[in-house]
């Protein structure tokens, strides 16, 4: 996105309205909180995302945000409405799937970034409708079975849990595939990615990089499955820091000899690794033990026993056969549209055709139940319609 021309700056000087796509066929609209007025350029002009800056209007400067998280594709319009901590962007003519966003300015995730950074930060999250499962998050020693038990789970569940994929600059293991069990890469291509904003958490462990993108996680949300990540407690405690809401699990060795003999007898690592494994882990079972990281800590003494355990602790004990859940309804929202906010409840006024203008369906989008999800995903909207607004409101649907 370009430097904005002069006739912007005057009228972003003049306080814009909000949430209002400015009159220029720009597909830009403007949102004032305090001296920042957001600018976000939608337009489906080559620009593959829509983009943001922001126009500081007590010292009439454009400042360019660090931007997290996917951007949203561009697309041939969009609706802005301020919520408290971050913009909603409701695109025109997209998929059910690409049509709400969230743009963070004021987010714990987003002041956490900007503490980082220094810099001003805005984080992308995609809308998603409905109380999605939070993801879970396994950590443990090296070796104390939690490939082990997350494998169990999927196997189990297939259609319930997808895994994240990490990206690791470690070499890969004889049966490892790239993409399946890891994303394998290199150092500088990852630290650039992780200066790009790709990474919801990353850490050195045991000598080499390993990073969840944002992208591995939305995968899985995509997919409709919950999301379990297996990291060490560095990146669990950057994830219980961010505004993922997750489930953290920590999984303890019933002693630092089974523990040993674990990690040799899978014959995986060298034996300067399986040192450097086992010298580290006894920090992380301190720290798994005594920080406020985890909800839950499980003792993978006897396995099986293990796995009913972390079952019963996701309430899957009594679950009879995995059967996915109904999907949502999908709501189109139309080109035409115009937007209202009462409390909580953003109303969206939508015209069929220009021809009908009278016959109007009115959609009711709850923001009132958001849950973190950022980077990435904010969860829980709830959408409600009024079939016929010109017979009367006729009984509501839920959406959600
Ligand atoms: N309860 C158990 N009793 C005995 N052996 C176990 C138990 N759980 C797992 N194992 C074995 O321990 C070895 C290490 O398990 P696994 O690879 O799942 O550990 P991990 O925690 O995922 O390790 P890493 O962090 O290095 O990936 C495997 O050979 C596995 O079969
Ligand atoms: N912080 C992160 N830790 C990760 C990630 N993916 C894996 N891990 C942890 O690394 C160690 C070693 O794994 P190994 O496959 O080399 O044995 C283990 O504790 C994993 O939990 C990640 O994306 N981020």
């Amino acid at each position: 996105m370009g430097e904005a021309p002069a006739f912007l700056v005057d009228d972003l000087q003049n306080e814009p309205l909000n949430g209002f796509e400015l009159k220029n066929g720009t597909c830009k609209t403007t949102t004032t909180v305090g001296d920042k007025t957001y600018v976000i350029d939608g337009a489906d002009d080559g620009t593959l995302s829509i983009e943001v800056q922001i126009f500081d209007r007590s010292h009439g400067k454009w400042v360019h945000p660090t931007v997290h998280g996917v951007k949203p594709l561009s697309c041939k319009g969009h609706s802005a409405v301020l919520l408290k901590d971050r913009i909603l962007i409701l695109k025109k003519g997209s998929k059910p799937d690409d049509q709400i966003w969230f743009l963070e300015f004021d987010t714990q995730y987003v002041r956490q970034l900007q503490n980082n950074l220094g810099t001003e930060v805005v984080v992308w999250s995609k809308g998603v409708t409905g109380n999605a499962e939070k993801p879970i998050v396994i950590s443990g020693p090296s070796g104390v079975g939690k490939g082990t038990l997350i494998s169990m789970l999927m196997k189990e569940f297939p259609s319930m849990f997808g895994f994240s994929v990490s990206h690791t600059t470690r070499a890969p293991r004889n049966m490892e595939k790239d993409g399946v069990h890891y994303h394998f890469t290199e150092k500088s291509l990852m630290e650039k990615e992780i200066k790009d904003g790709k990474f919801l958490e990353f850490a050195s462990v045991h000598g080499n990089l390993y990073g969840t993108s944002v992208e591995a996680v939305e995968v899985v949300a995509d997919a409709g499955k919950r999301c379990i990540l297996d990291i060490d407690v560095q990146g669990a405690r950057s994830v219980r820091a961010s505004s993922l809401e997750a489930i953290f699990i920590f999984i303890c060795p019933p002693s630092m000899e089974d523990l040993e003999k674990r990690l040799r007898g899978r014959g995986t690592e060298t034996e300067e690794q399986v040192l450097k494994r086992l010298r580290n882990a006894e920090a992380e079972i301190e720290q798994g033990k005594s920080s406020k990281i985890f909800d839950f800590i499980l003792y993978n003494d006897n396995l099986e026993e293990c796995y009913e355990k972390l079952k019963k602790l996701l309430g899957l004990d009594d679950f009879v056969t995995a059967s996915p859940k109904s999907a949502p309804r999908e709501i189109i929202l139309p080109m035409n549209h115009s937007l209202s906010k009462i409390d909580d409840k953003i109303i969206i006024n939508c015209m069929s055709s220009e021809l009908e203008k009278e016959s109007k369906n009115l959609i009711m989008l709850d923001v009132s139940s958001l849950k973190g999800g950022a980077p990435g995903r904010t969860r829980g909207l709830d959408f409600q319609a009024v079939s016929s607004f010109s017979d009367g409101l006729t009984g509501m649907d839920q959406f959600s």
